[in-house]
């Protein structure tokens, strides 16, 4: 927690007056109290600002770096942008110029007081809706562009309720930590590739825009940034998501390993066997007790009915898994160098043979990250 030591209206408009150089300066002695307590708002009333640690209140103010984020987003007149933890509204007096109409969620009710109070100041308070919610379980509106310096402790969950939750949208600019940002870019083979980017890049593809230096927030971060823009895919592949971001979780469980090597634990066998055997099971049953012929990669054993299924133990169902990644010249490979493309080759070819992925905590689309 870290506390203006001037009035809080001329913390909120960078560049009029001095105070973000001395917060700035203070934030290098001391960037939050210990006791980053988020009940503890007492001081929060009078002139001063808290700013919360928990809640990743760190505020751009370097205008350049603002202007070039809003350029980049290639922003119509026409549109309506999301910005998610609008803070004190920097970035979001550059949105409400720039767009027709921005909702801003953000959780914290002091913002929401001085953003209402700086876009009415601003003339522009006619298009703008502030939304004083969790953004991880806000509804998002029906929206173009999605612009924000988000807090990073949500990164993970938000990007993924954006790329895999129902609102579609032209593309993201988002703010991120650098590191964060370094692993959504990665590709087979770079060190930091790894469950993120491979679920992400499933359905989106994502630019590098520029880096950004811990300096330009107050106070002042322990990490750089960088900016990215994330642009849903116009086509994704035909695969059940819920099932792929399991398989993913099986697979770079530990990314280096050989998946000859991951899929011969006896562990990781038992749980697929117990899935499979129910998805077998329900696959009979909604198709009225009919063989799934489909279901059967090479005729050689009828992987799909429920009886064959069910009654083989671990040993055979291992014998067929590992029957699966020989013959697609898998067993070998080892996920951190895998493309997209072998990746769903390597489902589909287990799917064929009976073999299905579900994760026992009940995978949800939010988790797509791997660490
Ligand atoms: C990194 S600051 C960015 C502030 C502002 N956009 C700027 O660039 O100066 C993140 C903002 O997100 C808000 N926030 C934190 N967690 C949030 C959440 N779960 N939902 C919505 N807003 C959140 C914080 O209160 C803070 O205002």
């Amino acid at each position: 927690m870290i506390r203006a030591s001037k009035p809080l209206l001329r913390l909120l408009i960078p560049g009029q007056y001095s105070p973000f150089r001395r917060l700035h300066a203070g934030s290098r002695r001391r960037r939050y109290s210990k006791n980053d307590n988020d009940d503890d708002d007492k001081n929060d009333k009078g002139t001063h600002l808290h700013l919360y640690k928990s809640k990743g209140q760190h505020l751009l103010t370097n205008q350049r770096i603002l202007d070039t984020i809003v350029r980049k987003s290639a922003i119509e007149p026409t549109d309506t942008v999301l910005e998610i933890g609008p803070g004190t509204g920097n970035l979001t007096v550059k949105l409400l110029e720039a767009a027709s109409k921005v909702f801003a969620i953000e959780i914290d009710s002091r913002m929401v007081e001085i953003l209402d109070k700086r876009a009415l100041e601003s003339g522009l308070q006619d298009r703008l809706t502030v939304i004083r919610k969790d953004a991880l379980k806000a509804e998002f509106p029906l929206l173009d562009l999605v612009v924000a310096n988000i807090p990073y402790n949500i990164s993970s969950p938000l990007v993924a309720k954006l790329v895999f939750g129902p609102i579609q949208f032209r593309s993201a600019t988002l703010l991120l930590q650098k590191e964060f940002a370094r692993r959504l870019l990665a590709k087979p083979g770079d060190s930091e590739f790894n469950r993120l980017a491979v679920n992400v890049t499933l359905v989106a593809d994502v630019e590098h825009v520029m880096d950004v230096s811990k300096r330009e927030f107050v106070p002042c971060p322990k990490v750089d940034s960088s900016v990215v823009i994330i642009r849903p895919k116009a086509q994704v592949p035909d695969v059940n998501m819920e099932e792929w971001l399991a398989f993913t979780r099986t697979c770079f469980g530990k990314k280096n390993k050989t998946l000859g090597a991951t899929f011969k634990q006896k562990k990781k066998v038992a749980e697929l066997l117990n899935f499979s055997d129910m998805a077998a099971s329900n696959a009979e049953y909604n198709d009225g007790g009919d063989d799934d012929e489909s279901a059967d990669s090479d005729g050689e054993e009828d992987c799909s009915s429920s009886s064959g299924s069910s009654e083989m133990g671990v040993s055979p169902f291992k014998e067929k898994i590992m029957k699966v990644l020989k013959s697609g010249c898998f067993d070998g490979k080892r996920p951190s160098k895998m493309s997209n493309e072998e990746l769903l080759r390597l489902l589909a070819m287990f799917n064929d043979a009976g073999v299905y992925f579900h994760d026992k905590s009940n995978t949800k689309c939010e988790d797509i990250n791997c660490e």
